[in-house]
């Protein structure tokens, strides 16, 4: 991995300046930076990504009063009144790889209205096919509103969100078309992925591609006797959309990228970056050019501060399926895939090239339910909830 030496460890992880892409010959070394990061390091930080800090401290100040709220204003925004599994899980309600994630968090996303229509093809608990499943695009009520916190107790918290969603919004799309140009493909050529597209069997409704945010508060928790640092989130590769944006509050560190050769590397906190990574959709569209690298993130040692972090996943269209996804990559990106054949990089972390989850919205739908049993149980019942957790 490129080498960027700073100041205490040195940082393994590259980092670009997006300010470049404004001088064309400064954009060509951008380019081939980016090339390098995509097809070789597959986690970066960017500069001078054009979101105003103003936009970030409005959010990033609200924190301590978002997750300060008292306990039933928090238990009010529960996940468990969302079949959009969008709202609040308390500490240690989330499992990756098994284990409890010693974090809490609230999940908001592009406030989207219902779409799922449960009548007449939308999902029947008897189902109507011979293997006994008819889940049909039962996916589609993941899309939803998002619950907000009062004004009472989070005042300005719905418009900081907002601005702060608008802002990553335009950033993540800017982005994306540097990694066309860095592909060599037309620019504009994943545009069709963040437009309105029709919901299916639902006429005349069209919904955009649904973002989500996580707010997340990763509190210190003593260490094992053996120095062993507790999971705040365990090894995942990110699975709810095209390209994560991660802004890391403070100075707390924990988030680590396991790497070719099965080290796992420190992504410290660098003032005035975000982090950048690639989804398991991204990961099969290119055919394990560009990586969906494993990270997780180690909670805080009992002495530290809190950790805060907001990633943003950028959405996809629920309904695309991964041909159709892999239809928009030359072969001339795809064969550039390295040899992945490394048993520490954890594969089976992802789902999304599982072909028994033929689109990205079953793919999702797996992982909700897989992540928040009780959500997917009280909205989906026993019989999706048994058959997405085998
Ligand atoms: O908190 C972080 O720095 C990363 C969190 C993360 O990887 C995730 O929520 O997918
Ligand atoms: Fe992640």
């Amino acid at each position: 991995m490129a080498d960027k030496g700073g100041a205490n460890s040195p940082l393994k992880l590259p980092i670009l300046d997006l300010s470049k892409a404004n001088n064309p010959i400064q954009k060509q070394r951008l380019l081939e930076q980016l090339h390098d990061a995509l097809f070789n390091v597959g986690f970066l930080y960017i500069k001078n990504h054009g979101v105003d800090l103003e936009t970030i401290s409005n959010l990033v100040s609200l924190l301590p009063a978002l997750f300060g709220q008292p306990a039933e204003a928090k238990a009010a925004l529960s996940k468990l009144n969302s079949p959009h599994f969008l709202g609040y899980s308390g500490y240690a309600e989330e499992i990756t790889l098994g284990e409890k994630d010693l974090r809490e968090q609230f999940d908001l996303a592009t406030e989207l209205p219902v779409v799922w229509d449960p009548t007449p093809t939308g999902y029947s608990e008897k189902g109507n096919s011979t293997s006994g499943r008819d889940f049909s695009h039962l996916y589609w009520r993941l899309r939803g509103p998002n619950q907000w916190p009062s004004e009472e107790h989070v005042p300005g918290f719905r418009r900081a969100f907002t601005e702060y969603h608008d802002a990553l919004q335009a950033l993540s799309y800017r982005f994306v078309h540097l990694v066309e140009a860095a592909f060599g493909i037309p620019v504009g050529t994943f545009d069709a992925f963040f437009r309105p597209t029709p919901v299916h069997d639902v006429v005349p409704t069209f919904v955009p591609a649904q973002h989500r945010v996580k707010l997340v508060k990763y509190p210190p928790i003593p260490s094992s006797g053996d120095g062993v640092r507790g999971q705040g989130v365990g090894a995942h590769k990110d699975s709810s959309g095209w390209l994560t944006f991660l802004y890391q509050v403070g100075q707390e560190e924990g988030l680590e990228v396991l790497c070719a050769n099965g080290e796992w590397i420190a992504a410290p906190p660098v003032d005035g970056t975000l982090v950048v990574n690639f989804g398991n959709a991204f990961e099969a569209a290119t055919q394990g050019a560009v990586k969906a690298t494993v990270h997780r993130v180690l909670a805080p040692k009992s002495k530290a501060s809190p950790r805060y972090s907001i990633p943003f996943f950028q959405g996809l269209p629920l309904d695309l399926t991964i041909s159709e996804i892999q239809s928009y990559i030359p072969e001339s990106v795809r064969k550039l895939r390295r040899d992945s054949a490394n048993p520490n990089l954890q594969e089976n972390v992802s789902s999304f090239q599982d072909p028994r989850w033929d689109n990205l919205g079953e793919s999702q739908l797996r992982k909700w339910i897989r992540s928040h049993e009780n959500v997917a149980r009280k909205w989906y019942g026993s019989r999706v909830t048994a058959f997405y957790l085998q």
